[in-house]
């Protein structure tokens, strides 16, 4: 699939490796027509690149990158709730669903002929782009903010990136990242600002589409931060859509902690996102005070006619105990989004609607 940007104002760009943010707005893939050929879906490898129709990385390069990403197993929660299933994402190769934006934006990478990479992260996706540049060859510089998990940290050095520590706050992190960036000639591996990596989190949305016998659920519960895994099941529903395969969105349902919420705020009272204090929050892989998307996520909610919630902070331990009672040992972040979860069905899912929760970081992580 050959890949266009277009910026907020619908310019069209090719993507190079040096302009990471247009004069309007920021990149966005202008998706043309995509194919789903199902017979031939179904006999391939079962990872995320089943699907290389609706992705813009040739097979030459996914191959000789790939860790086996993707497929995770999509299981019933308990017996108790028979139309509740969990998205196992903690169980990729670096144990979060980064993995999947990882490595199409790596491979985007080393397709550019990039030699060097800068990225910026709480935790999770600095881990991952730090694996799959191991993988391609690719020297890597993480840079993360100095509360970041000792785990995560070690996870990353582990694969030989180089480690910049920032005494900071999470968007403090971003600004030292993007100087970095403008000072020399590395590529700017952005989670957040490169949408080759929401190609990546949209097989999400495929895998579970596949998985329950080419149905799209009802609602879907994730965590939102950045929107890294919003935006791509929203453009991963959308391509499905687009090409005839569903015949409706599923409402996304999006998590934030209580003490980091601009998106819930700014949807809820229906105005532009504003950045917030981060008041402090277990659920570090959702505590982004200013959202470089936000507006995006927002309308990405709407148009799925979904909406955003917050998990009460002294109920995310408790959830994260009782999740590893039922076999799923996750992170706090994750426990966040099953917290939230269990106060919003009270009122808001009925008996036959069929739910997805995504359990998207590892528990060994933190
Ligand atoms: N960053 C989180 C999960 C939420 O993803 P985001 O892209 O919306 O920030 C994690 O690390 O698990």
């Amino acid at each position: 699939m050959k890949t266009i940007f277009v910026d907020s104002k619908g310019v069209e760009y090719v993507p190079d490796k040096n302009n990471w943010k247009p004069a309007d707005g920021l990149f966005q893939v202008k998706h043309g027509a995509i194919r789903f050929p199902l017979k031939m879906i179904s006999v391939r490898p079962a990872t995320m690149w089943r699907y290389q129709e609706a992705l813009p990385v040739s097979e030459k390069i996914s191959s000789s990158l790939s860790l086996g990403e993707g497929m995770t197993p999509l299981v019933p929660f308990d017996d108790q709730e028979p139309n509740l299933w969990v998205k196992m994402d903690y169980l990729m190769p670096t144990g979060s669903f980064k993995d999947r934006g990882a490595a199409v934006l790596i491979a985007k990478a080393k397709e550019l002929g990039v030699t060097s990479v800068i990225a910026d992260s709480s935790g999770n996706a600095a881990t991952s782009i730090a694996a799959y540049s191991a993988r391609a060859g690719i020297e890597c510089h993480v840079f993360v903010p100095d509360s970041v998990s000792e785990k995560k940290l070690a996870q990353v050095k582990a694969h030989g990136a180089i480690v910049h520590k920032i005494a900071g706050t999470r968007e403090e992190t971003a600004v030292a990242a993007q100087s970095a960036v403008e000072e020399t000639d590395a590529f700017y591996a952005s989670h957040v600002y490169n949408p080759f990596f929401h190609e990546g989190t949209k097989t999400f949305s495929f895998e579970i589409w596949e998985q329950l016998q080419f149905k799209v659920p009802d609602q879907i519960i994730l965590p939102v931060g950045n929107g890294t895994l919003l935006l791509g099941a929203y453009i991963g529903f959308t391509n499905l859509l687009n090409a005839g395969m569903i015949d409706k969105l599923p409402k996304l349902v999006a998590v934030q902690a209580e003490n980091c919420a601009p998106l819930a705020h700014a949807f809820t009272s229906s105005s532009p996102v504003t950045s917030v204090e981060n008041e402090g929050t277990a659920a570090e892989g959702i505590a982004i005070a200013d959202p470089a998307r936000g507006e995006q996520i927002i309308q990405a909610v709407h148009a799925s006619k979904g909406t955003i919630i917050t998990a009460p902070e002294e109920d995310i331990d408790e959830a994260k105990a009782e999740l590893a009672k039922k076999g799923f040992y996750v992170e706090p972040t994750t426990a966040a989004t099953y917290a939230a979860y269990k106060k919003y069905k009270i009122k808001h899912v009925t008996e036959s609607e069929r739910v997805v929760i995504a359990l998207c970081g590892s528990g060994l992580k933190k």
